[in-house]
């Protein structure tokens, strides 16, 4: 390892609560600590149930809400440092969201086209029309789709799917090292649920961008993700190589959360990502020792 990519360490966030003028807080993030590595490109996932403090983590890396206390630093650099608007743009440049809601991400009176285009031009420096429509055809190829597809298009004019990769496409534009992605295909059709998550793989491996995947969904994880941490109420339960995690989880809390959503046949996992009825299970010898991914 040459270095860290991203480095938390004992991350807290504090919220007020119980009113204006009362001196509570709730801590909806508590002393999380993780690393991502610089040189090895990862799909790493944190998991955990609705108010578990998946989306308040995702936001402090992303650097729109600051640590109550603790330190997050990106490429060596504490997020806490950056001030300017020049360095924000830069670190912006180098770490893209990928919201749940992809008809939220997209204004509805912009073309999408126009999106991506002026994305090109923030981020990459395209002088031209030309050049800018030519790096927003490149992302869009990358996940599936062309400039030709969504050329003169309102958001509304796609279809969730379709939007989400033109999302994914948005995020590319910049040539990022990290991808924030909060609950990305909760909201895409069962159907077209794997394409997008097989997306993020490839992203990984043909781009070299890492992954925080950030989600509730067991299976989707168990599939595309390398690390995991659990988190509940705030805290990291339990954390490590994702199927070391899943296959024999040790905290009561991911026992149950494994019990009650992930079917521990791969072969039913990925009927239950895609929304289908769940075919026999798979033989345990004739399992294949890793996930086998049937797409789109
Ligand atoms: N701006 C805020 N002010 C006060 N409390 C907040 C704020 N943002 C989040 N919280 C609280 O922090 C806790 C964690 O919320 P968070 O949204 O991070 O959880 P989550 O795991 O992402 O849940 P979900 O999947 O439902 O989004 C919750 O109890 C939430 O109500």
């Amino acid at each position: 390892m040459t270095g860290a990519l991203l480095q938390l360490d004992r991350v807290v966030k504090r919220f007020p609560a119980g009113g204006f003028f009362s001196r509570r807080h709730m801590t909806a993030v508590r002393d999380v600590t993780f690393t991502l590595a610089s040189d090895r490109p990862e799909i790493f996932a944190i998991v955990g149930e609705s108010g578990s403090g998946k989306s308040t983590l995702a936001k402090m890396i992303l650097g729109s809400e600051k640590p109550s206390a603790g330190t997050l630093r990106f490429d060596g650099t504490d997020l806490a440092t950056i001030r300017t608007r020049a360095g924000r743009e830069a670190f912006m440049a180098r770490v893209q969201p990928v919201f749940q809601n992809p008809f939220e991400a997209f204004n509805p009176l912009t073309r999408v086209d126009d999106y991506l285009t002026t994305t090109a031009r923030r981020f990459r420096g395209a002088a031209s029309r030309a050049e800018a429509e030519r790096l927003a055809d490149e992302a869009l190829q990358r996940v599936g789709l062309s400039l030709a597809e969504v050329k003169q298009r309102f958001s509304h004019e796609l279809s969730g799917g379709q939007l989400q990769r033109a999302a994914i496409a948005r995020a590319l534009i910049p040539a990022p090292r990290l991808i924030v992605a909060d609950e990305p295909v909760s909201m895409v059709d069962a159907s077209l649920r794997m394409s997008i998550v097989n997306l993020f793989r490839a992203l990984r491996d043909d781009l070299k961008v890492s992954i925080v995947y950030i989600t509730h969904d067991l299976a989707t994880t168990y599939y595309i993700s390398d690390r995991v941490i659990i988190m509940q109420k705030g805290e990291v339960v339990e954390s490590g190589d994702t199927r070391t995690v899943f296959d024999a989880p040790t905290h009561p809390y991911s026992i149950a959360l494994k019990a009650a959503v992930l079917p521990p046949d791969p072969t039913q996992a990925a009927a239950a990502i895609r929304g289908e009825p769940l075919p026999a299970a798979t033989p345990d010898a004739e399992r294949p020792l890793e996930p086998v991914l049937v797409g789109p």
